[in-house]
């Protein structure tokens, strides 16, 4: 394997939730690999699946939920960074050598998960950080004791937790305060703190600027940015398209479950194909600040065909079949109508 193969490949990861009287499609058919060193954001509106997308990675959906499809997560990867801080203790998982087996973390039992992937091999930002963090235990031992399960020792922990404080935008002096001290933007910048305590080769950031003012906001994702050139890979989960702009390699645009496309960031701002992606963009304050016009379907509910029909007016009868789509690389994109360059660029204001 070559760092330029995917650390993670996800394949039909299809996520649902059975309620008493009806089924949650959260996730349909998704695909999307991440290779080292490679920032993917994945961007959409509140409820089409982004924070289920990462939940179901590690094995943090709830027993209502029923998971299939794939997603192979390379087991060399922590050997194969180079230019890293971390790569301390690692796993198991993450020692495996040149050759070693993928690990299926659809299929992966839940200790393997807990002991040997999470905050280890994958780290996450949750999105609701104030219910994630221990409330006994101030900021401070929260990340001397991760840091010390993940290889550093003796004095080596504390110093190590106070750089983390200043990577992440925090006074080190507000580690030595409980979690229910914190505001919401610094319990925020605490739980970014930890997930990249143990350096992990794949971090999930699921909205990880949430109360963060801007100049707060940039460092965050600068730092993401950091880690990846690093040589992690990192999949950033927000609804702040400037973000996404400012440091992804490639943008997933989610819809009603699905990735209805996936683009290099500069070709997804230049010219989005799905009419979707461009009415995302046309309600940024910069651009046309035209809300998307309707309301997204319910995801119990959802119609057999393109879920964005009825508030697209590109929409005919042929939408009346699920576009395919399957991926990224060759530019395709889940629309019968997609739009064309000179199209769109005639419509962006200059
Ligand atoms: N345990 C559950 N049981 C039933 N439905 C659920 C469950 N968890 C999530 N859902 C539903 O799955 C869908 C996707 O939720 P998800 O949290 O992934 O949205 P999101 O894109 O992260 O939204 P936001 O931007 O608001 O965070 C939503 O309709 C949500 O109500
Ligand atoms: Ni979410």
């Amino acid at each position: 394997m070559t760092t330029t193969d995917p650390l993670l490949a996800v394949a039909g990861l299809t996520v649902r939730f059975r309620l008493p009287d009806a089924v949650v499609h959260a996730v349909t058919d998704l695909h999307l690999d991440i290779r080292p060193g490679e920032l993917v954001a994945v961007v959409g509106e509140s409820g089409c699946g982004k924070s289920v997308l990462a939940h179901a990675l590690l094995g943090l959906l709830p027993r209502n939920a029923t998971v299939t499809g794939r997603a192979l997560l390379r087991t060399d990867s922590a050997g194969s960074r180079s230019g890293s801080a971390g790569s301390r203790g690692g796993s198991a998982l993450a020692r495996g050598g040149d050759g070693a087996a993928p690990v299926d973390l659809l299929a992966c039992p839940p200790r393997q998960l807990a002991r040997q992937v999470r905050g280890r091999v994958v780290g996450l930002v949750p999105q609701s950080p104030a219910t994630s963090l221990t409330p006994v235990r101030t900021g401070r031992r929260l990340l001397v004791e991760t840091l010390r399960a993940h290889g550093h020792t003796g004095a080596d922990a504390p110093v190590a937790a106070d750089r983390l404080a200043v990577d992440v935008g925090l006074d080190p002096a507000d580690l030595d305060r409980y979690p229910h001290e914190l505001s919401g933007g610094m319990a925020q910048r605490l739980a970014t703190a930890l997930a990249l305590a143990p350096d992990p080769p794949l971090l999930l950031a699921d909205e990880p600027t949430t109360g963060l003012d801007r100049p707060l906001v940039d460092h965050t994702l600068d730092l993401l940015r950091r880690r990846c050139d690093a040589g992690a890979a990192v999949l950033l989960i927000t609804h702040d398209l400037a973000a996404a702009q400012r440091v992804a390699d490639t943008v997933a645009v989610m819809y009603a479950s699905r990735i209805v496309e996936h683009a290099p960031t500069e070709a997804l701002f230049e010219a989005p194909g799905h009419p979707y992606s461009a009415a995302l963009l046309d309600a940024l304050p910069q651009r046309a600040f035209r809300p998307v016009p309707g309301h997204p379907p319910m995801l119990t509910d959802l119609p057999a065909g393109c879920a964005f029909a009825a508030r697209c007016d590109r929409a005919t009868p042929a939408c009346r079949v699920q576009p395919a789509f399957t991926g990224i690389r060759a530019g395709q994109v889940a629309c019968h109508h997609p739009l064309e360059r000179a199209e769109l660029c005639a419509e962006v204001p200059a």
